[in-house]
């Protein structure tokens, strides 16, 4: 791959005696648009735990645009270029849109988790960026409204603008189209492309499978910690690997034993 914005390299993790990831490898090029997709336990959300440094691996690389991420905190990964959105969403409810995502802009300082709402919410130059990235994104009705009384799926959206707020190179979205309805998750691509259109790479862990399909080009399969799949969108459904991790076809010809 010619240029990748992010390298992982024999990635592997236990919690105690039990293996979750074990040499995972691959690749995620510079302006993609890559699904993480796998079985329920397969090991993704541990993944997306060691790129963004929740904990380190016990084996393996991760770089980010050519720089190994060893000893690297998660704030000062955010400072380095990557974002992450999580699955449960994570705005503070009480405050209103614009604050939530000059909050943002926080992360990217290593400040979210010492912020006093409201008392230090910071300057005009912040709120204005905040404004012209709700603006941007067509979700200029909704600044001054309290976050608890919008739409589940607003809310997903408006939090993909907060951690756009720290100007991500790469984006790690968790299960952003879970809870949504289908019209809901029709947005959320429509939006999601648009982003990528921006010059941002997103990584995206998913189950809705049709949803994986519409927006990326790029699918990363993993099952019982281990990679099994890397390769096109259109070559994962063909994956007789993949279906019988998902399906538990058997090939032709093997054995039970197999
Ligand atoms: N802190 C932990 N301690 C022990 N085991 C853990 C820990 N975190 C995850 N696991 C185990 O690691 C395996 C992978 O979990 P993980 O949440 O990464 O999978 P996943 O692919 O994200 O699953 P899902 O699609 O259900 O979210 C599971 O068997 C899980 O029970």
């Amino acid at each position: 791959m010619p240029d990748p914005i992010l390298e992982l390299d024999g990635v592997g993790k236990h919690f105690g005696g039990v293996v979750v990831l074990q040499d995972v490898s691959f690749h995620v090029a510079r302006g993609a648009r890559h699904a993480l997709i796998g079985p329920n336990g397969a090991g993704k959300t541990t993944l997306f735990n060691v790129i963004s440094g929740v904990f380190p691996p016990d084996e393996g690389t991760v770089k980010l645009n050519g720089r190994d991420l060893a000893g690297v905190p998660s704030r000062r990964r955010i400072a380095m270029g990557m974002a992450r959105s999580f699955q449960n969403i994570r705005l503070m409810p009480h405050l209103s849109v614009v604050e939530n995502v000059m909050l943002g802009q926080h992360a990217r300082q290593g400040l979210l988790g010492q912020l006093k709402p409201v008392g230090l919410l910071p300057q005009a130059r912040e709120r204005r960026a905040a404004l012209d990235l709700l603006d941007a994104f067509g979700l200029d009705a909704y600044p001054g409204q309290v976050v608890a009384n919008l739409p589940y799926g607003i809310r997903k959206k408006i939090e993909v603008v907060r951690a756009l707020m720290a100007e991500p190179e790469l984006l790690l979205l968790d299960e952003p189209a879970a809870g949504l309805n289908p019209t809901e998750t029709a947005a959320l691509r429509d939006f999601l492309m648009e982003v990528s259109a921006r010059g941002v790479t997103l990584l995206v862990v998913e189950h809705d499978m049709p949803f994986v399909n519409s927006l990326c080009e790029h699918v990363t399969v993993m099952n019982f910690g281990r990679l099994i799949y890397d390769g096109t969108a259109a070559g994962v459904r063909e994956d007789e690997a993949v279906l019988e991790a998902y399906l538990g076809h058997r090939r032709k010809g093997a054995t039970n034993a197999a």
